[in-house]
């Protein structure tokens, strides 16, 4: 294997980062953050309200740059947009406008893919999110489950290597929920890519993830790592029920309960 291929797909290398507002005050965001996470792994991050999560994904897509430390993607510092990341946030991405499979075959067209083979993968995508029928549809005629599948088959097209998600599912009802996070693991499973997952629920990080990180309230530190050694494929509505699921669950429910009893 080359030098490259043995990198982390993603490290911060004792990362601080501190907010200077208007006002002149300054707010602490991150403190002495380390991690890494291998090609293909899938990383979740919990923490209290405001710790410093949504942040931490700013700072691997170049957004925002560490005042103190290093993040590094892929063995390089982050400069600029990079193509081998994709993003899942809260908010739809879709174009509004477009049709499903417009939206689809957008990220290949950016990229200089000429419109008909765009629009043949595009299709193949949405047929492998369960849209087949759906290609000629707008989003406003979609359930809010179907536009994430729409933005599920938008990011995957990209084939990235790197995914980032900032509770992408968390404006969905349990059971569609559950279907898109069935979804994402079979989307993931076969892309080999890493994904970094932000998320409120602790059941979901556990069900999800190769590794939960837990961060503590602001300036967020890196609390604890768990292993979630629960074997895949996993099937969100059963794991749930797996005594090791329930261990780790209420292991980190504790953590997160000393977070906000201290502040
Ligand atoms: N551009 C900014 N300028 C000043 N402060 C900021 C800025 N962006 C974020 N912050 C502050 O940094 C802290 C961390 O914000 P962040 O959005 O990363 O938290 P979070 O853990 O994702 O929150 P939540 O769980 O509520 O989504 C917050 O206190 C926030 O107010």
């Amino acid at each position: 294997m080359s030098e490259v291929a043995n990198k982390p797909a993603i490290e911060f290398d004792d990362v601080s980062l501190r907010f200077i507002s208007q006002d002149g005050n300054a707010t602490v965001a991150l403190r002495n953050f380390s991690m890494a996470a291998a090609k293909g792994e899938f990383i979740a991050i919990v923490g209290p309200t405001g710790c410093g999560k949504s942040t931490t994904l700013n700072m691997i897509t170049g957004l925002l740059k560490p005042t103190v430390g290093q993040v590094r993607v892929m063995g390089g510092t982050v400069a600029g947009i990079d193509p081998r990341i994709g993003f899942v946030f809260q908010a739809d991405a879709v174009f509004p406008w477009r049709s499903v499979l417009d939206n689809v075959a957008a990220g290949p067209m950016f990229r200089g893919m000429a419109k008909a083979q765009a629009h043949e993968l595009a299709r193949d995508w949405i047929a492998r999110v369960g849209l087949g029928k759906f290609g000629q549809h707008y989003p406003h005629q979609l359930s809010g489950g179907m536009r994430k599948r729409v933005a599920l088959a938008q990011t995957f097209i990209n084939k990235p290597e790197i995914l980032l998600m900032d509770e992408p599912f968390s404006a969905l009802d349990m059971q569609t929920r559950t279907l898109m996070q069935d979804e994402l693991l079979s989307l993931w499973g076969q892309s080999g890519g890493s994904v970094v997952f932000v998320t409120h629920d602790i059941e979901e990080a556990i069900a999800l993830a190769d590794r939960v990180f837990v961060l503590s309230a602001r300036p967020a530190r890196l609390k604890q790592v768990y292993q979630i050694d629960l074997p895949r494929p996993r099937v969100m509505a059963e794991v749930r029920y797996d005594p090791r699921f329930i261990e780790l669950s209420k292991q980190i429910w504790n953590d997160l309960r000393d977070e906000a009893v201290l502040h």
